[in-house]
């Protein structure tokens, strides 16, 4: 975590004693992997889920990222298994899952939070710029869903995939990339939450809109100010709200919900200018 990053996701402290929404047995002793669990929303997720009794997996690149969040976890009385590895590298997420088996004996849930972008005008990407945000956010996340997918198949139990997402109905200039990726995953999450429905997996998606990470600190001064204001709360959500929602439809709430987008925007899919690149004069130029 970039300590002096004002999006910070709130303090470790506050992960660790914020109320909680849901009671604090709610995932006992159930398994959750939770991809790019080093940071930001991720690790929101992640230090929630084991408030609530589960056991973590987490993966990301970088080790000490990963590490700290363990270390949350574990002060917490947690048990975590740490595995670097990048979702990007198929056979790197196949040891991944058998690892998790071997090491729980079970999943239960898989949260693919991993992924990220830059803001470009689209007309300007790079063959390799496009192709590392196309592998990490849409072929990473299918590795990840397959490899889930299978693991339950091939064990006989249920499981459940919720794949983060973003608000993409409305197109989202400065970031095309991202925006083709996730409106892949949510398609993609549809059509297999009908494939696997007799295997008993639910598949669902949650779409953030503007959360304070650090995440957002790969954008401008100009677009961070302006984020905030592009929804109708007029301010940042936090990684909390992403964390209530995936943990709604990880528990019991959730029993009937599949191939569901969930959104978690203050309203930014109905309102609201959201550009990651300078506005065009085309569209009134300077921003507020
Ligand atoms: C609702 C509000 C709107 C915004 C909604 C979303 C917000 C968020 O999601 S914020 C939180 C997410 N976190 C991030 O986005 C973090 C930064 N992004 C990443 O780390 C991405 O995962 C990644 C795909 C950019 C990283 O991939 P990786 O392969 O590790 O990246 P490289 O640094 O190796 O770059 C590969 C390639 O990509 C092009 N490129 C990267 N950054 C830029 C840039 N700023 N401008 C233009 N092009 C960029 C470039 O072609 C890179 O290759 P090289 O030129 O050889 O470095
Ligand atoms: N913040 C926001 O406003 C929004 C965020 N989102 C999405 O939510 C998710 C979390 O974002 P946020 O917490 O804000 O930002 P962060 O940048 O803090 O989190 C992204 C995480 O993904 C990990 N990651 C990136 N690439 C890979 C890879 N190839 N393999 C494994 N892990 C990887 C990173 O860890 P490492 O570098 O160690 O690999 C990092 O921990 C992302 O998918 C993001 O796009 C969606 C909508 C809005």
């Amino acid at each position: 975590m970039t300590q002096t990053s004002p999006h910070a996701t709130g303090s470790d402290a506050d992960l660790i004693t914020a109320p909680l929404t849901y009671r604090a047995d709610l995932l006992k002793d159930q398994v959750v992997l939770v991809s790019g669990a080093g940071s930001g929303i991720g690790k929101a997720i992640a230090v929630q889920c084991a408030r609530l009794g589960a056991r973590l997996a987490i993966c990301g690149r970088k080790a000490d990222k990963l590490e700290a969040t363990a270390e949350l976890i574990r002060g917490l009385g947690g048990e975590v298994l740490v595995r670097p590895a990048s979702i990007r590298d198929a056979d790197d997420v196949g040891r991944l899952h058998a690892e998790v088996w071997q090491r729980f004996g079970r999943l239960d849930h898989l949260v693919n939070n991993a992924g990220g972008q830059f803001p470009q005008a689209a007309i300007d990407y790079s063959v390799k710029g496009w192709n590392a945000v196309i592998d990490t956010n849409l072929t990473g996340t299918w590795h990840m869903m397959q490899a889930a997918a299978r693991g339950w198949r091939d064990h006989g139990t249920p499981g459940s995939i919720i794949n983060i997402v973003t608000v993409i109905w409305r197109g989202m200039p400065g970031v095309a990339h991202t925006c083709a990726a996730r409106a892949g995953v949510i398609y993609l999450s549809k059509t297999v939450a009908i494939e696997w429905a007799p295997l008993n997996i639910r598949v669902n998606c949650v779409a953030p809109g503007a959360i304070a990470t650090e995440g957002m600190d790969v954008y401008s001064d100009e677009a961070q100010r302006d984020l905030p204001r592009s929804n109708l709360m007029q301010r940042f959500g936090q990684a909390r709200d992403v964390a209530d929602a995936v943990t709604y439809l990880a528990g019991p709430s959730g029993a009937f919900v599949t191939g569901e987008v969930m959104v978690v925007d203050g309203g930014n899919q109905v309102w609201g200018d959201q550009w990651t690149i300078p506005r065009p004069d085309y569209f009134g130029g300077q921003r507020p």
